[in-house]
């Protein structure tokens, strides 16, 4: 009986390498697991279910495969893939949650999230993300022809390379306060998020009860998997290939 987790993955093109152990993972892993979430940012960049990508095709058709295997594999949105929609969930079979979600694992409630709305601290993307949410902003940058969303998006990663390069490493972690008020809001003991590439696993004191905060690492150099059981939370590394 194990549950899994997994975020930050940024698939790209360019990153073959993650791809693999994506694969890999979907094929021997995840097909054994009572569900799989994936936390957000499972791609680099995303600008519309219509864009032809082999990736996108090849990604589905690993997911179809575990849900069809009986795994469900449930898609919280991250900061890049935001815009990832319906079309592309229902080739994938992916069941897509809200950003702020309580799952009851094994009989506790855990809140699962991608992590970037724990940023308060970060001023700049919390405006950059109220606006990109905007409904009527998606529905119109889906429709602009593909040329253009490809250039405003080669355009908006590398401000955002530069910007997060001259952020402290402070402001863009999590801020504590909004950890605690999103536990304490949800009434849960348990939070799994990624967003921050910083995998751990945090204890903390909620109205004088311990609670933890778990983090899920990245796969730029490995892989990070969370494997929560009846017993526990495991949080492990996955040789990359
Ligand atoms: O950790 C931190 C900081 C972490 C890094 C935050 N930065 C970050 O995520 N940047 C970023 C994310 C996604 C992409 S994208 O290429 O996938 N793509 C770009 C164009 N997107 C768009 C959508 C809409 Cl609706 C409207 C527009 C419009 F109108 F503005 F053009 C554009 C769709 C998505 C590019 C950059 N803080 O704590
Ligand atoms: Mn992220």
């Amino acid at each position: 009986q194990t549950t899994l987790f997994i975020a930050d993955l940024h698939l790209s093109t360019g990153r073959p390498d993650i791809t693999a152990a994506f694969l890999r993972f979907m094929a021997e892993e995840a097909p054994r697991a009572d569900a799989l979430y994936i936390l957000g940012d499972l791609f680099e960049f995303w600008i519309g279910d219509d864009e032809p990508n082999p990736l996108h095709a090849c990604v589905a058709e690993a997911c179809r495969a575990c849900v069809g295997q009986g795994t469900p594999v449930y898609f919280v949105h991250g900061n890049r893939d935001f815009l990832l929609g319906r079309d592309f969930a229902g080739r994938a079979g992916l069941t897509l949650l809200p950003e702020h979600t309580v799952v009851e694992l094994y009989g506790k409630p855990v809140l699962i999230m991608h992590g970037d709305t724990l940023c308060t601290d970060d001023r700049d993307y919390q405006r950059f993300r109220r606006i990109t949410h905007w409904p009527w902003l998606q529905w119109l940058f889906r429709r602009l022809p593909l040329s253009w969303r490809i250039k405003v998006a080669d355009g908006m990663r590398n401000k955002s390379q530069n910007a997060n390069q001259a952020k402290s490493m402070m402001l863009m972690d999590v801020s504590q306060l909004e950890v605690e008020r999103q536990m304490a809001q949800h009434k849960v003991e348990l939070l799994i998020h990624g967003h921050t590439h910083r995998p751990d696993i945090h204890q903390l004191t909620l109205d004088d009860r311990a609670a933890r905060r778990i983090v899920l690492g990245d796969w730029y150099t490995q892989g990070s998997v969370l494997r929560v059981t009846p017993e526990g939370e495991r949080l492990q590394r996955r040789q990359l290939g």
